[in-house]
């Protein structure tokens, strides 16, 4: 079984099956500390740089495949890859996806549950005058489809902007534990947005649940906003988007919602853990922070990143963990 923590100071490097820095500069995947690395430049300053820590209780293989890091414990998958900037990223993640999807095959694990993108000037235009992350997703796309991946297989996954380093992405898979994709029926499937929102549907489900060894489950909750249907609603308003977002989340744990996917028990939010908050604006922050810490646990941790997220008009968007035992 593997289970996150974040880590603001050293930590033992044993049992980690990977990690991911959010620092102030980005660094190529790497397996110098003995697991696979990845930094994403997700802070300004150095002092609120942290790590996510996946850790194992089992024996760890490790290695690296087209600049693809790599560990598994022959129960989970993590990896991580890198692209460099560039004018338009189709085709650039389209391969490092594909070696990626390959990994998991090779590698024996078919089932991936959790997946992470890092996309630097995520809103800018590339050189056909097309959106970053919609170019981002038209390569994500292509490679799910050339990997034979039906929609409801999808992973969940979070897509949110960097400061910088190109495009950063990792993924979390398993071998045999029994996975269970989750929508939400407040929102459209992400893979069933309109045109409208680019040249490919986002490729990711709302959550994952996959059942633990120990007995009990996780739900890996996606990166979600305040989005209904397939609109952003509450445009500019931040105290409004934060209430909408978590009444998505609110409404993805709940006894009905997971029912609908023959799951129970319903969650709440106070369940989740290992929260992520990313927040557009820097002026947006104590405002969300408040929210927040009337709506999660104490028990939570909570890491507030300032980067853009995949719509222009979108302020906020949190992800979290439920993980087994805690509801
Ligand atoms: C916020 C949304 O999507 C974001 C983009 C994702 C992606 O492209 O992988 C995944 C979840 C969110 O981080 C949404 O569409 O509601």
């Amino acid at each position: 079984m593997t289970w996150s923590s974040f880590q603001t100071g050293p930590f033992s490097s044993s049992a980690v099956l990977g990690a991911v820095v959010y620092g102030p500069r980005c660094r190529n995947p790497h397996l110098d500390r003995g697991f696979p690395e990845l930094t994403v430049h997700a802070v300004a300053d150095s002092a609120d740089a942290f790590t996510e820590v996946w850790h194992t209780d089992r024996p760890i293989e490790r290695g690296a495949l087209d600049g693809v890091v790599h560990a598994h414990d022959g129960e989970s998958l993590f990896c991580a890859a890198r692209i460099d900037s560039s004018d338009d990223c189709t085709e650039a993640v389209r391969a490092a996806y594909l070696t990626a999807l390959g990994l998991t095959r090779t590698l024996d694990y078919q089932r991936i549950f959790r997946m992470w993108n890092f996309v630097e000037n995520i809103n800018g235009t590339n050189s056909e005058g097309l959106e970053v992350y919609r170019d981002f997703c038209r390569g994500r796309a292509r490679a799910f489809h050339e990997f034979g991946f039906a929609e409801e297989q999808l992973p969940a996954a979070t897509g949110v902007g960097a400061l910088g380093g190109g495009i950063g992405f990792c993924l979390l898979a398993g071998r045999s534990a029994h996975r269970v994709t989750i929508e939400n029926s407040r929102q459209l499937p992400a893979y069933r947005y309109p045109e409208r929102y680019g040249p490919s549907s986002p490729s990711f489900a709302r959550a994952t649940h996959v059942a633990a060894a120990g007995g009990g489950a996780f739900i890996y909750v996606s990166g979600t906003a305040s989005v209904v249907g397939h609109e952003t609603l509450h445009r500019g308003q931040i105290t409004e988007q934060c209430g909408e977002t978590l009444a998505n989340l609110e409404h993805l744990l709940s006894a009905d919602n997971l029912a609908r996917h023959g799951l129970r028990p319903g969650r709440r939010l106070e369940d989740l853990r290992n929260i992520k908050v990313y927040v557009r604006h820097q002026q947006d922050l104590l405002t969300v922070r408040e929210i927040c810490a009337k709506a999660f646990s104490p028990a939570a941790d909570i890491a507030f990143l300032n980067v853009d997220l995949c719509r222009s008009d979108l302020l906020v968007e949190i992800e979290g963990i439920v993980f087994p035992g805690v509801a």
